[in-house]
């Protein structure tokens, strides 16, 4: 059987996300998160679901850090949730939110494992959001008061950071698609809360800058790749459109200090133009320690006219999907490590997320979920793949830890290595989990 070896120095590790694990909204002077308010809006999230329990994480830490640390990782990255330390966004402190995360971070440096922050995950406060949100630049003002407390509480305990989440989900998902919370759906507003996200961002790199706080901050960026349908320039065109707003748009001006001509102009035929001011992009533009790289899926696409937001369409049939019907497709990891490479030069790529949600079938206290040990097999043959070809990867964390509240799809989309029962809060090692401890005590994997 062959095996696929990795380089000794490689960080393992899993992620979650406060809204997703922790529940205990109200608890020790939580404030409202607009997941609260979405979540419960009717009609918003499957089944109903939402984030009020999640897997009770704010109360099973310490079994969480245990999983952990008897599944051998070196690293673990989680959110804080915004509303836990200013329940209002801003003004009163709540020290009891401080002191779980305070708690969370010795418990895992306890066990040997390496915290990683990140400080927005999506749930932002609804006070702020009660006061225009994103689309307000003096929410940057907020976030910044929060960054600085964090970083304050937990510098020196904490060596990795990540500023924002997914910028591409917290800026169009959530107000042009309307899918996540809050749920707009005007292109304007996503491409302005896509600026002040990166001015966010920005800014908060400067300031930990300013403030020498120590370890490394990088990004958590979406990836995806679309392979074009031919060579036309139509279809080759529109799948540069794709993998530009996953990419481009998000880390040209946080590393070239400029936005993608071409998607600019695109919004633009669209009707969107940025809302930059003077300074603007020299405050985005700061040098970042490494690119966070969240991959799940990708396909073949081609031109077409007035699909979506970008002309595009998806040929999917070459590839078998995931139950959330995100089409498996690794080798677009591989070019996904390759294009940031090219585009961006040596900077070190993080793989923060890479899972597979599955159907996780709990039968005589096992899931054997070999659909999921299969997807990570192929994954971690383009993570392979990509350092033997000189990429500079230096970590990878499985998403996730926990099956979780999967946003508008609820807790029915399982992506976790360890099976929780809603009912129960049992939490049950899949195969998965053992493959995946043996993948990082051997630091080989055979395929
Ligand atoms: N053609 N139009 N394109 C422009 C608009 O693209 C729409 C893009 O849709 C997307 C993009 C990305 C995702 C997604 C979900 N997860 C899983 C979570 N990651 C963070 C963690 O919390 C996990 O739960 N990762 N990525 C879903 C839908």
């Amino acid at each position: 059987m062959p095996i696929i070896q990795f380089p000794k120095g490689l960080k393992w590790g899993t992620a979650t996300a406060a809204y997703q694990v922790e529940g205990a909204v109200s608890e020790d002077g939580r404030g409202l998160s607009i997941w609260d308010t979405f979540s419960h809006t009717p009609g918003k999230v499957k089944n109903g679901d939402n984030g009020d329990i999640a897997c009770d994480s704010y109360h099973r830490y310490a079994e969480d850090v245990d999983l952990l640390h008897q599944l051998g990782v070196n690293v673990y990255r989680f959110s804080v949730s915004w509303s836990r330390i200013y329940p209002n966004g801003k003004g009163e402190l709540n020290p009891k939110g401080v002191n779980y995360y305070h708690n969370l971070i010795d418990k895992l440096l306890e066990k040997g494992i390496e915290p990683m922050l990140t400080l927005y995950h999506w749930d932002l406060p609804q006070a702020l959001q009660d006061d225009g949100g994103w689309a307000n630049r003096e929410t940057i003002d907020a976030f910044i008061l929060y960054a600085k407390t964090v970083f304050n509480e937990f510098n020196g305990k904490v060596k990795y950071w990540q500023t924002i989440n997914e910028p591409l989900c917290a800026a169009f998902l959530s107000n042009y698609q309307g899918v996540h919370a809050p749920g707009f759906q005007d292109l304007q507003l996503a491409v302005d809360i896509s600026h002040h996200l990166l001015l966010a961002h920005g800014r908060t790199v400067r300031l930990f800058r300013d403030m020498r706080v120590e370890g490394e901050i990088g990004t958590a960026t979406n990836t995806t790749w679309r392979e074009p349908f031919s060579i036309k320039a139509e279809d080759m065109e529109a799948c540069k459109r794709e993998i530009g707003l996953n990419i481009d748009w998000f880390l040209d001006p946080i590393i070239k200090g400029e936005y993608p001509g071409y998607m600019v102009e695109w919004f633009k035929k669209k009707g969107a133009e940025l809302p930059i001011k003077e300074g603007d992009l020299e405050a985005i533009h700061q040098p970042i320690d490494f690119i966070g790289v969240n991959y799940y899926s990708g396909n073949i696409a081609r031109y077409k006219k007035d699909a979506g937001l970008l002309d595009i369409e998806n040929i999917e049939i070459d590839y078998d999907k995931t139950y959330i019907e995100w089409p498996i497709y690794a080798d677009g990891l591989y070019k996904v490590f390759h294009y940031l490479a090219e585009r961006y030069g040596d900077i070190p790529l993080f793989v923060t997320e890479n899972g597979a949600c599955c159907i996780d079938q709990l039968s005589e206290g096992r899931v054997n979920d070999q659909d999921r040990i299969k997807y990570y097999q192929q994954h971690l043959t383009a993570v392979s793949r990509a350092i033997e070809s000189g990429i500079n990867i230096t970590g990878y964390l499985a998403w996730s830890l926990l099956d979780n509240f999967e946003w508008a799809e609820g807790y029915g989309k399982r992506f976790g290595l360890v099976y929780v029962d809603f009912h129960t809060m049992e939490r049950i090692k899949k195969d998965s989990y053992y493959w995946y401890k043996k993948v990082i005590a051997n630091g080989w994997m055979e395929i």
